[in-house]
């Protein structure tokens, strides 16, 4: 279980705290959203639990043991806003094995199983796919370093309602492996897919509970 205790970030150039006394718990295999409008501090959360910012103070811990950002960077896997502006490889395969030459091929075809690109030919462009598909290869470079929390920073942002379902599908089934925490400004349909909620204002959390939307196929 993820637990995040009281968790505050307060550069010295800000007058006021951008994260202030966080807490919530995620437990293993659910999928939570953390609902704020622009500025609220979201992208700022998610730069902390991934190891890339370290919180002024409070824990992150999983079951009971705390974690350090470098716990975190190595542990965790965060996909950015419009992942797929980041993409360097010239095939899936290369994209999948950046950073992680030698990671075993079922390893790569087990991630892309997962986000049901596993019919593609290893040898296909990245930039070739479509936007739902971009962002699905975006979950497998993630996955194939099997992380302890998956974290997504708006992952339906710009794509149209087909592809928002086909990522919804994927992310339903994730969920019953993974443990995912999404940020977004808006819960639109993810709020059908959720197990837990919270929304972001000035840097405090607060749980919430929020109405679907949308019934999304399984
Ligand atoms: N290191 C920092 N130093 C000073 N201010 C910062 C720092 N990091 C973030 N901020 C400020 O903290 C606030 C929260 O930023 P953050 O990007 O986390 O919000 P957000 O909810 O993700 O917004 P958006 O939805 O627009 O991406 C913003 O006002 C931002 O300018």
């Amino acid at each position: 279980m993820l637990r995040v205790q009281n968790l505050a970030y307060h550069p010295a150039a800000t007058p006021i705290p951008i994260l202030d006394g966080v807490s919530l718990e995620l437990e293993p295999k659910q999928m939570g959203i953390i609902i704020g409008p622009s500025g609220s501090g979201k992208s700022t959360l998610l730069e902390i639990l991934s190891g890339l910012a370290k919180q002024t103070s409070g824990a992150i811990k999983w079951r009971d043991q705390d974690l350090t950002p470098d716990d975190l960077r190595q542990m965790g896997g965060l996909v950015f806003q419009f992942p797929e502006r980041h993409f360097c490889g010239s095939t899936l395969i290369e994209e999948l094995r950046l950073g992680h030459p030698d990671i075993k091929r079922e390893r790569l075809n087990a991630a892309l199983e997962e986000v049901g690109l596993a019919h593609l030919s290893s040898q296909t462009s990245p930039r070739s796919l479509s936007g739902g598909q971009q962002r699905r290869l975006a979950l497998a470079v993630q996955l194939v370093r099997q992380p302890f929390l998956l974290m997504l920073d708006e992952p339906t942002a710009g794509l149209d309602w087909s592809m928002r379902q086909q990522l919804l599908s994927v992310l339903r089934k994730l969920k019953t492996e993974w443990s995912l925490l999404i940020v977004s400004h808006d819960a639109g349909e993810l709020a059908a897919v959720a197990d837990r909620a919270w929304t972001l204002d000035h840097g405090h959390l607060t749980p919430t509970v929020i109405a679907p939307t949308a019934k999304v196929e399984s």
